[in-house]
């Protein structure tokens, strides 16, 4: 199986995972990347089962209303009945790496929300150390510099990702040279920079299961 069919198949399973939970009312938050548009493409066959989803990107929001799902607010809702998106990488701990597609500061919104955080991911995402994926961080662009060189104090080599604006109108800086050990700590340590927006790390708000695609089948794993 090649990797886009590994995305396929956690797709599928995540489709399987989410359908007895939801009810006509239930309001479902919707991730962004390539993993997560297939799991978007397959749940127009479930539209008439739930009443509608939160996007993390406006990409996901226009493609979702494509297939005639009802895109909500997140501020007119109270609760999300679980929240489905990719990942950049994962540890046992189910704590992530997330934003190579720069959306992670609503990611991380909407993951919060949440009431079940399904993470689907092909197995080359799977990690014992977090950090060989540079480090998305969202920040308001006038601290950019500022940040950088505190990402610098905190050990790691910043790049700019030029060209690239978020939804929310900031920019990313990819820090690289992580060797994540303390994953909470770090996310704690870099959100009280000023003028950081969110990192792309996912630890205090991990994924509560994980549908990791291996070519001998999906395999679903809990936090260790
Ligand atoms: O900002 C993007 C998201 O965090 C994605 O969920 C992540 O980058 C994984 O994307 P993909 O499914 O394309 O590998």
């Amino acid at each position: 199986m090649n990797q886009d069919q590994l995305k396929q198949s956690v797709a599928r399973a995540a489709i399987e995972y989410i359908t007895p939970k939801l009810q006509a009312d239930s309001i479902l938050g919707v991730g962004t990347g390539s993993t997560a548009n297939f799991f978007i493409d397959m749940l127009g066959e479930l539209k008439d089962q739930f009443a509608g989803a939160v996007a993390s990107s406006d990409a996901s929001a226009t493609r979702l209303k494509a297939l005639g799902i009802e895109v909500l607010d997140l501020n007119s809702v109270g609760e999300l009945v679980a929240y489905v998106d990719g990942a950049d990488e994962s540890n046992a701990q189910l704590a992530l790496i997330k934003g190579g597609g720069a959306a992670l500061t609503r990611e991380k919104i909407v993951a919060a929300v949440a009431r079940e955080f399904v993470c689907i991911a092909d197995e080359s995402k799977w990690v014992d150390v977090l950090g060989s994926f540079p480090l998305p961080v969202e920040v308001i662009p006038m601290a950019r510099s500022y940040v950088a060189r505190e990402l610098v104090k905190l050990g790691g080599s910043p790049v700019y990702r030029e060209g690239v604006v978020t939804d929310n109108g900031n920019v990313i800086l990819d820090v690289h040279q992580l060797a994540i050990v303390d994953p909470k700590q770090l996310e704690a340590d870099i959100n009280q920079l000023t003028g950081v927006v969110a990192s792309g790390l996912f630890a205090r708000r991990g994924a509560d299961v994980l549908l990791l695609g291996r070519a001998e089948g999906v395999e679903t794993i809990y936090p260790k």
